[in-house]
């Protein structure tokens, strides 16, 4: 059985009914996306997009797909939290964040650790920061550091300077560090090129995150299925329970390199994260960027589709908001998105799921796996 699993990472589906706590009240990312670039998802919309009850699409009266929206329960809105709980392990705590940098104590060890000072240490958008320390680093070699809304630790370096596998040996030094009282969620290689104003390095991106506790992917494992993870998915569940890893550069090539793998043979699970929406469209601010990524993806849905098995499943979500039209650059607390397709299977509304783990307990259930964790599976709606 060919389950895929495609996380388009920031898409929500409007406002949590916490979202006040989080300073989220009035955030929709997909709505909001829709309206200000004009963008329109045909492909989408007959999944069941338009028929979420949040979202403002047109609604066709014939789908072929399955819709809903997650509710996330764990006390977060990045993507550590939310990718853990679609697997099953749902945080009463959230990661601890460094609104004012990191203390003293952890930036002396890391000094120590590796042999350089390091500048900044506050909190910053990814694309200024390296306006801002770029040329102060090449000039001393010392790596930026830099956090977020998030659990993040993350250090920048210019790829003429320090060499890329430097860059790693020190982000796996900060995460060893950055354990107990100090556990972030992610150490990040943010590794850029060029000259002022400079350009990222996305493809060189890499996550460092904590080990989570058991989630499906183990339970899938240990019964014998393949575990394929594309994209950043295998680093956020820190390498635990794949059978196969999958790099990727961006959407286009995330998509790409999904569709490749689902018409292989496997008996599992096929795991996507397409991070563009988030890093490049969300985090920036960028409404039309993020309308066009969008359309992208829709684009190509008509593809994987054809490519989801008879007795297969594909299944789309998302794992916190990244409303490009609000103020700030952080995450937005949001419902999930929900949309699942069987082919010849009719449209269910599968309605607001209390936990983004009833993905999880689905996709065990789909393979005739045991999970023992947290999440109610709605296999029996899709049959
Ligand atoms: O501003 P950039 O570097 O893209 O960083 C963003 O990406 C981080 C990890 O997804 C978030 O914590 C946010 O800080
Ligand atoms: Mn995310
Ligand atoms: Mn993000």
């Amino acid at each position: 059985m060919k389950v895929t699993v495609i996380v388009l990472d920031s898409v929500g589906m409007g406002e949590l009914p916490d979202a006040e706590k989080f300073g989220d009240v009035g955030s929709h990312t997909i709505n909001h996306t829709l309206e200000k670039s004009g963008v329109v998802l045909p492909h989408l919309a007959k999944m069941g997009l338009g028929h979420i009850s949040t979202v403002k699409h047109d609604r066709p009266e014939q789908v072929h797909g399955s819709y809903g929206r997650l509710q996330e329960v764990s006390a977060g809105k990045d993507t550590s939290t939310g990718h853990w709980e679609f697997m099953g392990v749902q945080l009463e705590h959230p990661f601890r964040t460094f609104s004012d940098g990191f203390p003293k104590e952890v930036m002396d060890r890391f000094e120590a650790a590796i042999g350089t000072g390091w500048l900044c240490n506050l909190p910053y958008s990814g694309t200024e920061v390296i306006k801002d320390y770029g040329e102060e680093h090449i000039k001393t070699g010392f790596p930026i550091v830099y956090t977020s809304a998030d659990s993040v630790f993350q250090i920048a370096t210019h790829l003429d300077v320090t060499p890329i596998e430097t860059l790693y040996d020190y982000c796996q030094k900060a995460r060893d560090i950055l354990q107990g009282e100090y556990a972030v969620a992610r150490v990040i290689a943010r590794p850029f090129r060029g000259e002022f104003p400079f350009e990222r390095a996305g493809e060189l991106r890499r996550d460092f995150s904590l080990t989570p506790p058991r989630t499906v992917l183990n339970a899938l494992h240990e019964a014998g299925k393949d575990v394929v993870g594309i994209g950043k998915i295998p680093d956020i569940y820190d390498h635990q329970g794949f059978t196969e890893e999958i790099h990727t550069d961006n959407n286009l090539d995330g998509i790409q390199k999904t569709l490749k793998r689902m018409q292989q043979n496997f008996d599992g699970l096929v795991f996507t994260n397409l991070v563009d929406f988030d890093a490049k469209f969300g985090h920036r601010r960028d409404p039309i960027g993020y309308g066009n990524a969008l359309k992208e993806f829709d684009d190509h849905l008509p593809e994987i589709l054809a490519s989801v098995p008879d007795d297969g499943m594909l299944v789309l979500i998302s794992d916190h908001g990244n409303d490009p039209t609000v103020p700030g650059t952080d995450h937005t607390r949001e419902y999930g998105m929900l949309l699942t397709y069987r082919p010849g299977k009719g449209a269910v509304n599968l309605g607001e799921r209390a936990t983004f783990a009833d993905v999880g307990a689905t996709v065990a259930e789909a393979l005739g796996v045991k999970w023992e964790g947290p999440g109610t599976s709605f296999w029996s709606e899709l049959k």
